[in-house]
């Protein structure tokens, strides 16, 4: 899975014109981009752990219902996207952002991820068990051997 995602990413690597990078030879063929992986820590119960500890203390809890947490996470997706609004294409890795662009982007994203994870606490959804569940259908509704390299929805493909 991790092979095919990096593949993916290569496609996109030099979009708007980006000086060429590390992961493209200067042939312009492209070889394996640089790797990325997160940090173990914190797990997404870490995370739901501390937000609720960050809650508790400020007595906040009676407003975080499910439809707020709703509320709040997609205004803070349109945080992100205001970042990236007006910019045209962003290649992989944003090699034209400033570090302080790069670190609004982090504190947006995990805005997302917190309310993310604190929705699914509140409407009792294991969400690391629930991604491994649908994961495994995503694998079953597109086998590899028959989309490779195709974007289409799973309705487009006929057996
Ligand atoms: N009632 C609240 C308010 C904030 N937070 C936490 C979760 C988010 O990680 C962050 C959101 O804070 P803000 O609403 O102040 O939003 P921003 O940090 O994005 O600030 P701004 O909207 O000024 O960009 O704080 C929370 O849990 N519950």
């Amino acid at each position: 899975v991790l092979e095919s995602k990096m593949r993916t990413g290569t496609e996109s690597a030099a979009v708007n014109g980006a000086a060429p990078e590390a992961g493209r030879l200067s042939n312009g063929a492209e070889e394996r981009p640089q790797r990325f992986a997160f940090s173990a820590e914190p797990s997404m119960e870490d995370i739901r752990r501390m937000q609720a500890e960050f809650t508790d203390e400020r007595a906040w809890n009676k407003f975080h219902q499910p439809r707020n947490l709703l509320l709040a996470m997609v205004g803070e997706v349109g945080e992100v996207a205001e970042l990236f609004q007006w910019r045209g294409e962003v290649a992989e890795g944003l090699p034209d952002w400033s570090e302080s662009e790069r670190e609004q982007l982090a504190h947006e994203l995990s805005d997302v991820l917190i309310y993310l994870v604190e929705l699914a606490e509140k409407c009792r959804v294991d969400l690391p068990q629930a991604v491994l569940r649908k994961m495994a259908l995503n694998r079953l509704k597109y086998p590899a051997s028959k989309v490779h390299g195709s974007a289409k929805k799973y309705t487009e493909y006929k057996d």
